[in-house]
């Protein structure tokens, strides 16, 4: 089995005996340097599958494998090292009362030597662009200023895996497109493997790939492209496609010919001047 890669092998999981099963023989593969983005309906299991990534949740049936490691009660520790999580709410991370603890708050717990954690707290805090920030008081920042150090925490630990479980949802749009940067630059420098869970269809675009959930299953996966040019497949479970790709689909019933499923402004409009030119 591949080293670097998270894998779900039809994996099945309830919270409780008696209650529904919240995830039906989930099988995928995430690999290294991948973006994996995940959508779906309010209910759809999304949150379940980031929890059992990281050990925090194991499922009754089926098996989670993080980097050749079956996680399990015995593992979880070392899983957790791999697999950073970012959640919505950065007020409910923060434990520290400067920056700086809160920084090196995940690295403390698993151990790390004091020498290496200066340095990995500068250089977390960098990567995040907020090294000026060490000596504040985390509860002064702002919401978008929160998320990067909550980024930074996680990055400090050095994972190889980043899961962002809705960690844009409570920003302004100016927050949001910053910590998306953010956290695209950082994939990028740091050859990680992403996982983002989001209702934020612009997010999704920026993703290698799209797991789509429905009722506890996968119910369709692909390119950005490859999904949202699906359309009828997506609104049939009641999710909606980026506001580009609609007016794609006008300017197509107007007899406009565009040469593929545009996944930002740009790429539309690219398409339209080629269009026009050749008219
Ligand atoms: N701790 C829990 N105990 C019992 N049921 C739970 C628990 N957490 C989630 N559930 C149920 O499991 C199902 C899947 O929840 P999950 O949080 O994984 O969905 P989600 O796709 O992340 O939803 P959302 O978009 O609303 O965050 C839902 O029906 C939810 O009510």
């Amino acid at each position: 089995m591949e080293e670097r890669q998270v894998e779900f092998r039809n994996v099945s999981f309830r919270y409780q005996e008696d209650m529904p099963w919240v995830l039906k023989n989930v099988n995928f593969t995430i690999g290294p340097d991948e973006w994996v983005a995940i959508i779906g309906h309010n209910g759809s299991g999304k949150s379940t599958i980031a929890k059992l990534m990281n050990g925090l949740l194991f499922p009754q049936e089926g098996e989670v494998y993080v980097g050749g490691t079956k996680v399990n009660a015995d593992t979880v520790w070392d899983v957790r090292k791999q697999v950073g999580m970012v959640f919505q709410n950065p007020d409910n991370q923060f434990v520290g009362t400067t920056v700086r603890d809160d920084v090196a708050f995940g690295m403390e717990n698993h151990g790390m030597p004091r020498d290496l954690m200066v340095n990995r707290i500068q250089q977390s805090l960098k990567a995040v662009r907020m090294e000026e920030f060490e000596r504040h008081e985390p509860h002064r920042l702002s919401g978008g200023q929160k998320q990067r150090i909550a980024i930074a925490g996680v990055l400090a630990v050095s994972p190889e895996f980043i899961i962002l479980d809705e960690a844009t949802a409570m920003l302004d749009p100016k927050g949001r497109k910053e910590i998306m940067q953010t956290v695209s630059d950082v994939q990028q420098e740091r050859d990680l493997s992403l996982i983002t869970i989001t209702h934020d269809l612009q997010e999704v675009t920026m993703a290698s790939r799209v797991i789509v959930m429905n009722g506890g299953e996968i119910w369709m996966e692909g390119s950005p492209r490859d999904v949202f040019s699906k359309k009828d497949h997506l609104t049939e479970i009641g999710l909606d496609t980026p506001f580009v790709s609609k007016m794609a689909d006008h300017l197509k019933k107007e007899g406009v010919r565009l040469s593929r499923e545009p996944l930002n402004h740009q790429e539309l409009l690219e398409d339209l001047c080629i269009s026009r030119s050749t008219m």
